[in-house]
C-alpha cells in the first residue's frame, strides 16, 4: 500500500484529502505544519508527500531540502493556490515531481501520484535539479506538472527571425489572447504553440491538441464538443470533448485551414461565448480555455475563396506569430544540427557523433523545402549511416534530393 504524508495548515484540506484518497486505497497520515512533517518522516516511512507550497514554520521547499539533507529522497508534490511559471519553475528546481494548483482536481492529483510512485518514475522524484532554467525546463519535461509539456523542446535558433519569434512568444504567453501561428510544413509551428503553453499562466494545465486535417468533418463536432450516449449509432457512452478536456488549460487547433465550414462555425459560436454543448444535449457548458490555432494556408486568401470564415479568422488571430521558413534563417541550420545529433544520438544510446566543418556548410545550403522536419530526418539519416565523423562525402550521399 502506498503511505501518504499530506501537509497543509488547512485542516479542511488534510480531511478532504485524507478522506479522498484513503478512499482510492493508500494510507494517508497528515500534518500541519512543516516541523510536525519533519517529526513524522523521522518516525514513520512514507512512498510521497503531498505539501502546501507555504506550509507553515518551514515552507515547502525547506522542508523538501531538510528531507533531502538527510537522505529521505521522497517524492514530493507540490499544492498552491499561486498560479505562473515562476513557482512551478522554483518548485522543479528543488526538486518537486509535481506542482498542482488549488482548488485541487482530484483526478490530476491521483494520476500524479501513481505516476510519481511507479518504480520507473523514481530517478526523477529524487534528482535534484541543478539550478540552471535549461536543467529546469528538461526535468520538467519528464514530470508530470508539465506533462503537456512533454515532447517539447527547447527552440533552438538565434538568427534574427528567431529571436523576434521568441520574444513575441515571451510577450504573448501570459496574456490570454488568442494566437495564430502561421508558416511552412515543418517550420516549427507546433513547437511555438508547446512554447506559448509552457510560458504561460496555464502551464501546468492541459494542452490538448486536435489536427483539423485529420478529423472527417462528420466526426469533428463530437471530438471537439463531445457527445452524449445514445447521440449516434456509436456513441455508446458519452465523451468529454476537446474543448472540455482543455477547460482550464491551452486548445491547439492545428491546420485550422482545413476545418469545414460547418465545423468553423460551431468553433466561432464556441469562441464567441466560451460555451459549448455536448452532440446530443442541449445543455451548455462553460469552458475556460486558451486557444492557439496554427496553420500553412494563407487564410486571406482562404477567405477570399470562401474556404473561410472571415468573422473566425478575427477571433483567432489577435496577435499572429508568423514562423518563417528555414532557408530565410540559415544561421541557425549549424546549431539545429548539433541540437538534433545530440538528441537523437542519445534518443539511440550513442555518443554524439561529429559533423565535421564542410559538412555543416554543405548542410546549410541546401534548400530544405520540408523545413526543419526535413533537416531533423536527415540528421537522423546520417546518424543510422555514418560513422563516427559525419564528412561532406556521408552528406552528398545521404542527404540526396535535397541538395
Ligand atoms: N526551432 C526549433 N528548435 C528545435 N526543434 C525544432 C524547431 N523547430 C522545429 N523543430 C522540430 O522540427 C520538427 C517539426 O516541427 P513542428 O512539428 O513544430 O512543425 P510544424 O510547423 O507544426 O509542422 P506541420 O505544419 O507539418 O504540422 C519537430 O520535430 C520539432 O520538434
Amino acid at each position: 500500500m502506498t503511505n501518504v504524508l499530506v501537509v497543509d495548515s488547512e485542516r479542511s484540506i488534510r480531511n478532504t484529502l485524507k478522506e479522498r484518497l484513503e478512499y482510492e486505497g493508500f494510507r494517508v497520515e497528515t500534518a500541519e505544519t512543516g516541523s510536525e512533517a519533519a517529526d513524522k518522516t523521522e518516525k514513520s516511512t512514507y512512498d510521497i508527500v503531498l505539501c502546501d507550497i507555504n506550509v507553515p514554520d518551514t515552507g515547502a521547499f525547506d522542508l523538501l531540502d531538510s528531507l533531502r539533507a538527510n537522505g529521505k529522497s521522497l517524492p514530493f508534490i507540490m499544492l498552491s493556490s499561486q498560479k505562473g511559471t515562476e513557482p512551478v519553475v522554483n518548485s522543479m528546481r528543488h526538486g518537486a515531481y509535481d506542482y498542482i494548483l488549488k482548488p485541487i482536481n482530484l483526478n490530476k492529483l491521483l494520476e500524479s501520484i501513481r505516476s510519481a510512485t511507479e518504480p520507473k518514475n523514481q530517478n526523477h522524484a529524487t534528482t535534484v535539479a541543478a539550478a540552471s532554467t535549461e536543467t529546469v525546463a528538461r526535468k520538467s519535461s519528464a514530470a508530470p506538472a508539465l506533462r503537456a509539456n512533454r515532447g517539447a523542446t527547447e527552440l533552438i535558433g538565434s538568427s534574427r527571425a528567431m529571436v523576434s519569434v521568441k520574444r513575441l512568444i515571451e510577450k504573448v504567453a501570459p496574456s490570454d489572447a488568442r494566437v495564430l501561428i502561421s508558416g511552412a510544413n515543418g517550420t516549427g509551428k507546433e513547437l511555438v504553440a508547446h512554447r506559448l503553453h509552457e510560458q504561460s499562466l496555464r502551464a501546468g494545465q492541459p494542452f490538448i491538441e486536435v489536427n483539423c486535417a485529420a478529423i472527417p468533418s462528420e466526426l469533428i463536432e463530437s471530438e471537439l464538443f463531445g457527445h452524449e450516449k445514445g447521440s449516434f449509432t456509436s456513441a455508446n457512452k458519452q465523451h468529454k470533448g476537446k474543448f472540455e478536456q482543455a477547460d482550464g488549460g491551452t486548445l491547439f487547433l492545428d491546420e485550422i485551414g482545413d476545418m469545414s465550414l460547418s465545423a468553423q462555425a460551431k468553433v466561432l459560436r464556441a469562441l464567441q461565448e466560451n460555451r459549448i454543448s455536448r452532440v446530443g444535449s442541449d445543455k451548455d457548458i462553460t469552458v475556460n480555455v486558451r486557444v492557439v490555432a496554427a496553420t500553412n494556408k494563407n487564410l486571406l486568401h482562404e477567405i477570399e475563396m470562401g474556404n473561410f470564415r472571415e468573422d473566425l479568422y478575427h477571433r483567432l488571430s489577435v496577435i499572429i506569430i508568423p514562423v518563417p521558413p528555414l532557408r530565410e534563417r540559415r544561421e541557425d541550420i549549424p546549431s539545429l544540427a548539433h541540437h538534433f545529433v545530440e538528441k537523437i544520438c542519445a534518443e539511440y544510446g550513442q555518443k554524439p557523433k561529429v559533423i565535421e566543418k564542410d559538412a555543416l556548410a554543405a548542410l546549410s545550403q541546401m534548400e530544405w523545402s520540408g523545413n526543419i522536419r526535413e533537416l531533423r530526418n536527415v540528421i537522423e539519416r546520417l546518424i543510422i549511416l555514418c560513422d563516427n565523423n559525419i564528412t561532406l562525402e556521408d552528406v552528398k550521399t545521404y542527404a540526396q534530393g535535397v541538395l
